[in-house]
């Protein structure tokens, strides 16, 4: 999968098609009822709204000419009631397709939500993740005028156009074919802005990611920013990128306001044209009374035909936002559980790789063959230096990824053929950098099991040393933190994380770096408290302190993707190879220190 950067525009991987359209249909029809109600409603409300210049025709024709007050009374009243009509209709209108519009975004967002949660690692690692927000939040945003407004008066202002038509019709034939000569010109003017108009909403959609994803890593990286001063620097960045979102947008409203202007001027061209035409054929077969309903008629004529040229605006614009939004819902996840797949069932813990190869980009480079058993309840340990393939070794087992070649087996069976949701349910993960999600201490914790009881979620906390410091806390287990857990130390949150991975009780517990912030004490006391625990599970830690992993059954020394020594502790020693040599330098430094 290519990587994205935040200034780089994400190319599309299918050119719009029709079928865009249609998958947005699918989410619009469930509200089919209620919006053909609504287009009644309107067809009611324009239909009234319409009759206007024909009353008038009809009083300077009729009732002016022939001083009859009641008739003209009666045709006001008849106008009043058609505009108190309207206005009710209008009111339902906006009321009643907001809501449509805004439960369809709802779903929109909520199919989009869930694949995200389904997507495999690969698609995180791939793009930033300010990209994927976007999409998320600002492009499906962006669909709530169409879908709240531009459907419905799609479809009324064709029938206002229609009926408009009529009228005019019925007042005269020729002035109507004569008024229509400005259709073409309008038709061809659209033809020629499109694609320009096209090009300009994608370009624009492409900027607003970029910013956005800017802006998302800046948040998150504020503190090495301060840290580092280069607030001037992000600033000049952000100005590059903010101003590129700029121009487009101005590039794309400017060429979206070609169209407005043009059925403006050939609007009054039209009217002027008819003035002068019907002013000529006037006692000709045409009446004052029929001209001035006439330019009425026109006037209204060029109203609707504007709007459906703003629909057609409105579906360029969605179209830009909505091939983004179903290419990412298209996104299929690298890592699935096969059809044929089954339930892993109660494992017992005993973990095997055999001549297993991997690489984050499809290459081989990054694990050579790796060769190990774990028997259940074996304690595991990984050593070896940084990007040596410790973490990924240990991730495959969760199936994070899939493997190029090889085998990953768990109590003798491929994890390629069980569920991917029966697979990780026996997994009790703790990642390098532990992630707090705001809300309780209580709710982290628990989010390792989530019908725990809260005496189950104080043991767990018991159990890895946690408690003492939360107990210390002032609302203790129901202390809010937020996001990411900046307000706990960075040991703090890996206790929690190390109670929240215990609280699932899994069969196999993944330990990385789980304990490089807690301090020699608490980790002391902490590995005092979890042999009880990790003794029936089969358990793997990723650990640079080898003062923590010098009871491990097995000790599996990692260089640059390979096993390159294994044994016990002791056997390592014995061996004076590269643990030995570690241990050494370890043992100096402590020594020194
Ligand atoms: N998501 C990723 N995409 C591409 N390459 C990656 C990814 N994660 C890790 N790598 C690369 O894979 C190699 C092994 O990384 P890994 O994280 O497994 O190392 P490690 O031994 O756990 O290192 P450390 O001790 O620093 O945690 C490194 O060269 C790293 O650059």
């Amino acid at each position: 999968m290519a990587r994205n950067k935040f200034d780089v525009d994400e190319e599309l991987d299918t050119p719009f098609s029709i079928t865009h359209l249609k998958r947005l249909f699918v989410y619009i029809k469930p509200y089919k009822k209620k919006i053909i109600l609504t287009v009644l409603i309107m067809l009611i409300a324009s239909g009234a709204n319409l009759i206007g210049p024909y009353l008038i025709k009809q009083a300077i024709d009729e009732e002016i000419p022939g001083k009859d007050i009641p008739g003209l009374f009666l045709l006001s009243a008849i106008y009043l009631f058609a505009l108190i009509i309207t206005g009710i209709c209008m009111k339902y209108r906006i009321r009643i397709m907001s809501q449509i519009g805004q439960s369809i975004i709802q779903n929109i967002r909520k199919d989009l939500f869930t694949h995200l949660q389904s997507l495999s690692f690969s698609f995180y690692d791939s793009r930033p993740h300010g990209k994927i927000l976007v999409r998320v939040v600002n492009y499906v945003n962006s669909l709530s005028d169409l879908l709240s407004n531009g459907l419905i008066n799609l479809i009324t202002d064709m029938f206002s156009l229609a009926v408009i038509i009529g009228f005019m019709l019925v007042i005269d034939v020729k002035l109507t074919l004569l008024a229509m000569l400005g259709f073409p010109v309008l038709a061809g003017i659209i033809f020629l802005i499109k694609n320009a108009q096209r090009k300009a909403w994608q370009d624009l959609s492409n900027k607003q990611s970029n910013m956005n994803a800017y802006i998302h890593e800046s948040i998150n990286g504020i503190k090495v920013t301060q840290a580092f001063t280069r607030e001037s620097e992000n600033k000049r960045i952000f100005q590059e990128v903010s101003g590129e979102y700029r121009s487009s947008w101005m590039k794309a409203v400017y060429i979206q306001f070609l169209l407005w202007p043009s059925i403006e001027n050939i609007s009054v061209l039209t009217v002027s044209f008819i003035y002068v035409m019907g002013i000529s054929m006037i006692g000709d077969g045409v009446t004052v009374g029929s001209l001035i309903a006439f330019i009425g008629y026109i006037w209204m004529f060029w109203t609707p035909l504007a709007n459906i040229g703003n629909f057609y605006n409105a579906i360029i614009n969605a179209m830009a936002y909505l091939e983004r939004i179903f290419e990412m819902m298209d996104e299929k996840p690298t890592v699935t559980s096969d059809p044929e797949s089954k339930d892993l069932g109660m494992i017992k813990g005993k973990v095997e790789f055999d001549d297993v190869v991997f690489g984050y980009e499809g290459e081989d480079r990054t694990l050579k063959g790796i060769n190990f058993k774990a028997n259940p309840g074996d304690t595991i340990a990984l050593v070896g230096a940084t990007g040596s393939g410790k973490t990924t070794i240990v991730s495959l087992i969760s199936r994070f990824y899939d493997i190029n070649s090889g085998s990953i087996k768990i109590d003798d069976v491929d994890i390629k053929t069980v569920t991917i949701h029966s697979l990780r349910k026996q997994m009790g993960v703790m990642l390098q950098d532990p992630f707090i999600f705001s809300g309780t201490i209580m709710d982290n914790i628990r989010y390792g099991r989530l019908d725990a009881a809260d005496e189950e979620v104080i043991a767990a906390a018991k159990a890895v040393q946690a408690d003492p410091f939360i107990s210390e806390l002032k609302d203790g287990y129901q202390t809010e933190v937020n996001e990411r857990g900046t307000r706990l130390s960075t040991g703090q949150r890996q206790l929690i994380s190390f109670a929240r991975a215990l609280l699932a009780d899994p069969k196999i517990l993944i330990l990385d770096e789980a304990t490089s912030s807690i301090d020699t004490e608490t980790e002391l006391a902490l590995q005092r408290g979890l042999e009880t625990l990790l003794a029936d599970r089969t358990s793997f830690i990723i650990a640079h302190r080898l003062s923590t992993i010098q009871n491990a059954t097995r000790i599996l020394f990692i260089e640059n993707g390979r096993i390159i020594e294994e044994g016990t502790h002791q056997e390592l020693l014995n061996q004076k190879g590269h643990y030995w040599k570690l241990h050494k330098s370890q043992h100096h430094t402590l020594e020194v220190s």
